[in-house]
């Protein structure tokens, strides 16, 4: 697994302090409010867990299962709910927690998809942006790090469902899905 990683992009150490001041970010944003952190699975599984715990302000947690790129490293354009929701919204704050946003295709649909359930507010939380592939308008609130335009794994981000398991992020070689 290891020999496929041209090179490591963030440390373990280095996300950890990502994750932190995310959280400390969130923890004052959110006081007084009935915050619902919605984590977008299956990539921002690992994220979700750490920065859940970087919260110090009282919270809920939701899952929804979201899907466009399959195998591949380029997304299809089309983003299918695999698994929803199925709580109201109405009374929660919401932050969406999601691992990376690319060409922003996922993140915009599903601001809009979750928007008309009508919650008291909503805002988008991302580990990674990277701008330059946007293709779709979207704006995040909380963004841990912005990368250049390369293929990357580790950290709950995967190619064909695989490498979520580093505990690091890095830069794929190319010639493995090319
Ligand atoms: O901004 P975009 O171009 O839409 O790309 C970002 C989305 O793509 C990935 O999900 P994927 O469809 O690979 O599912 P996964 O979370 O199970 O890996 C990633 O986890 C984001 O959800
Ligand atoms: O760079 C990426 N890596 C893994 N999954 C992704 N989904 C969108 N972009 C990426
Ligand atoms: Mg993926």
């Amino acid at each position: 697994m290891l020999d496929d990683i041209q090179r490591e992009l963030f440390t373990k150490e280095e996300l950890a302090a990502i994750v932190s001041r995310i959280g400390r970010e969130i923890s004052w944003d959110y006081r007084g409010k009935n915050l619902l952190m919605v984590s977008v699975l299956k990539g921002s599984v690992v994220f979700m867990a750490d920065l859940m715990r970087a919260v110090t302000e009282p919270l809920s947690i939701d899952f929804m299962v979201v899907s466009s790129y399959g195998k591949g490293v380029k997304t299809s354009g089309v983003v299918k709910i695999v698994l929803d929701l199925n709580i109201p919204l109405e009374e929660y704050d919401l932050l969406i927690v999601e691992d990376i946003l690319d060409s922003g295709k996922t993140l915009s649909y599903l601001r809009e998809v979750l928007e008309a359930r009508n919650p008291k507010s909503i805002r988008i939380c991302t580990l990674f942006d990277k701008p330059e592939r946007r293709e779709a308008d979207v704006t995040p609130d909380y963004v841990g790090a912005r990368i250049p335009d390369a293929f990357i794994v580790g950290y709950g981000l995967d190619y064909a469902g695989k490498y979520r398991n580093l505990p690091f992020v890095g830069v794929l070689k190319p010639e493995i899905y090319e």
